[in-house]
């Protein structure tokens, strides 16, 4: 899968361990950095995610900052992204499964390596189950004037 990943400052040291996990898992990773602790403003990682998934760069979309709150808000004022910010895993299906997510948000200040993991692990893994959840995402697509 190619899979982009982006963050702020606050979360490079996350970036890092998770690009590393998913080049090993044999998956295409699409670094949209940033690429130093210097710091940075999160809407600008939370877009350029967006436009990954919006020109078809990228399947998937993982976004980083501090608490995952604002990467989160800024990847979804894009209509092609529907990023769920989660904290464990069992959120991170639920976003595939019902909400047919195609980003995750998590916060670097809040959640270790390893649960960063296995949340990611589930986003990548679970399918959307469709039925009554189809016409519901297609109300996500609505354009507010
Ligand atoms: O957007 C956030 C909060 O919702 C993120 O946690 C940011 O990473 C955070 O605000 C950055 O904070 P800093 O004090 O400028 O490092």
């Amino acid at each position: 899968m190619r899979v982009a990943i982006a963050s702020d400052h606050a979360a490079v040291a996350l970036k890092t361990v998770l690009a590393d996990w998913l080049r090993a898992a044999g998956h295409d990773v699409v670094d949209l950095g940033a690429d130093g602790t210097a710091s940075v403003d999160y809407p600008d990682y939370g877009f350029a995610i967006a436009e990954a998934i919006a020109d078809g760069r990228a399947d998937r979309g993982v976004a980083l900052c501090g608490s995952g709150i604002g990467i989160a808000i800024a990847a979804n004022r894009h209509p092609a992204c529907r990023c769920a910010l989660v904290a464990e895993p069992l959120s991170a299906r639920l976003a595939r499964s019902h909400n047919d997510a195609n980003t995750i948000a998590m916060g670097a200040r809040l959640i270790g390596e390893e649960m960063a993991k296995a949340c990611l692990d589930a986003f990548l893994t679970t399918d959307f189950e469709g039925g009554r959840h189809q016409h519901r995402v297609d109300k996500l697509a609505k354009e507010f004037a």
